[in-house]
């Protein structure tokens, strides 16, 4: 086994010791344990996404947080959870049983934009995997884990299937830019025409007495001649934003969705939680003086402050039945992307004792930044009028664990099958949006992941 690690690693013999340790500590488990395990050791730094890309185990999942500090890459699967339907009871206990486990295990995984649209294949309403592996990034600490699950098949099938998966370890792939791969067909949907359609009904006063925000999405999809890499395209688009979170899923070879998304559904420490509104859009300026009188009118326009006032009154609201306190920032202020900027509003709150994952996801998801406002006359012009379902794109993804659970909203985000890539692009439509502002906000939306896929300095 140990050759295969020689070159690749930048520092394989420090890998080669963590591997060892590991397998070492495999053979000497406590003849029992209770439900879940985990071994870990140091292991020098590997690129985590290269390691991901250049295993033959899937899933393969890719997640780092939005301020890079911590950077994981979690392969092959110690327990699965697939759940069609967001009927299935099934999502609930597992995240209520999340909530008592001890040790801080996480799961990764998502939630479909809406409960009741078609799934995509493989990846369902939602999907939690525990993974059988782990390679961490914490700051410039980095190290490898294996899961067991003593409620799997028994402790010694247990302890094979683990020393298995790390003796099948393969070197990293160094995810280099190549010769772009060439386009061979491009379409929206819907189109123009029928876009203009839509934004004029939602802006009509009578649809917007009582649904005064619908965020209406756009399906861009681009054919190439060749099969696409979604972890050089994730590796590219991370350096162009790197205060996004970064994501991807790949639980089989036929399919990924990756995300470079800048926004956070919430994140939950014990007790303690943020969230934000963000929603308003601008592009950004060819200059810095250009960028900063975006900027200026970004924060006073009224129609972008109504987007963005959506969202926090419908957090705050939510979250106030489940929290001791919630908090938000009187006013928005600008967050940067490469090719956009937004507003943001800060939200934070004490969560009440009995408040878990489960309660915060139903009472969060989808926000007035993906759906509308109100949700359910909102999600039923969506259902009613996009003809694509939007499967995880708007989604939640992230990582639940007892202690600390995350989620990013899956928005700037690319469904890729082989040759073919879907971008999703989403604006929130209230009263005073006209059809062609909006249209190029999808537009300056998609710009950086279209730069790279057009460029084509990635991929094949
Ligand atoms: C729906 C998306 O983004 C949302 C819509 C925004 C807007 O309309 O200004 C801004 C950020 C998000 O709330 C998307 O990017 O797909
Ligand atoms: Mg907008």
């Amino acid at each position: 086994m140990a050759t295969l690690y020689l070159e690749p690693y930048l520092s394989t013999a420090v890998f080669l010791a963590a591997l060892g340790t590991l397998e070492d500590r495999l053979k000497r488990l406590p003849a029992s344990f209770q439900s879940r395990l985990r071994l870990t050791a140091d292991c020098g730094a590997v690129n985590p996404m290269e390691w991901l890309a250049g295993q033959t185990l899937y899933p393969r999942i890719y997640w780092c947080g939005r301020d890079n500090e911590e950077e994981v890459a979690a392969l092959g699967v110690c327990q699965d959870f697939r759940f069609e339907s967001a009927d299935d009871s099934g999502l609930a206990t597992l995240l209520q049983q999340t909530a008592t486990h001890t040790g801080n295990a996480r799961l990764y995984g998502g939630v479909a934009f809406d409960a009741t649209g078609p799934a995509w294949s493989e990846f369902g309403y939602a999907r939690f995997v525990l993974p059988r592996i782990e390679l961490t990034r914490q700051a410039d600490h980095y190290r490898i884990s294996v899961n067991l699950n003593s409620e799997n098949a028994g402790l010694a099938a247990e302890r094979e299937a683990a020393l298995a998966a790390l003796r099948g370890l393969l070197p990293p792939q160094p995810l280099p830019h190549r010769a772009p791969a060439a386009v061979v067909s491009h379409s929206d949907n819907p189109e123009f025409p029928r876009w203009q359609e839509l934004v004029t009904q939602l802006t009509s006063a009578d649809f917007n007495r009582h649904t005064p925000k619908v965020v209406l999405a756009r399906q861009t999809r681009l054919d190439f001649e060749r099969d696409l890499c979604p972890w050089s395209l994730l590796r590219r688009w991370q350096q162009l934003n790197p205060s996004c979170f970064q994501f991807g899923f790949q639980f089989g070879p036929g399919a990924s969705f990756i995300s470079c998304s800048p926004e956070r559904l919430y994140l939950r420490r014990l007790s303690l939680l943020q969230s934000e509104a963000l929603a308003g859009t601008a592009r950004r300026g060819a200059n810095e003086a250009e960028d900063t009188s975006l900027a200026n009118e970004l924060l006073a326009d009224s129609k972008n402050a109504e987007e963005n006032l959506w969202v926090k009154q419908d957090i705050l609201t939510a979250l106030a039945p489940l929290s001791e306190w919630v908090e938000a920032e009187a006013h928005p202020r600008i967050f940067k992307l490469a090719h956009v900027q937004h507003l943001h509003t800060s939200i934070h709150a004490r969560l009440k004792r009995e408040t878990g994952d489960l309660q915060l996801l139903q009472a969060l998801h989808p926000t007035p930044a993906v759906g509308g406002y109100p949700r359910q006359s909102a999600m039923t012009f969506i259902r009613g009028h996009e003809t694509e379902p939007r499967g995880w794109y708007a989604g939640a993804c992230g990582y639940l664990s007892a202690d600390e659970t995350e989620f990013a909203v899956a928005i700037r985000s690319a469904y890729l099958q082989g040759k073919q890539v879907c971008l999703y692009a989403g604006a929130g439509i209230v009263a005073g949006s006209r059809p062609e502002a909006e249209w190029r906000e999808l537009d300056n939306k998609l710009t950086t992941v279209l730069s790279i896929l057009l460029d084509g300095k990635a991929l094949a």
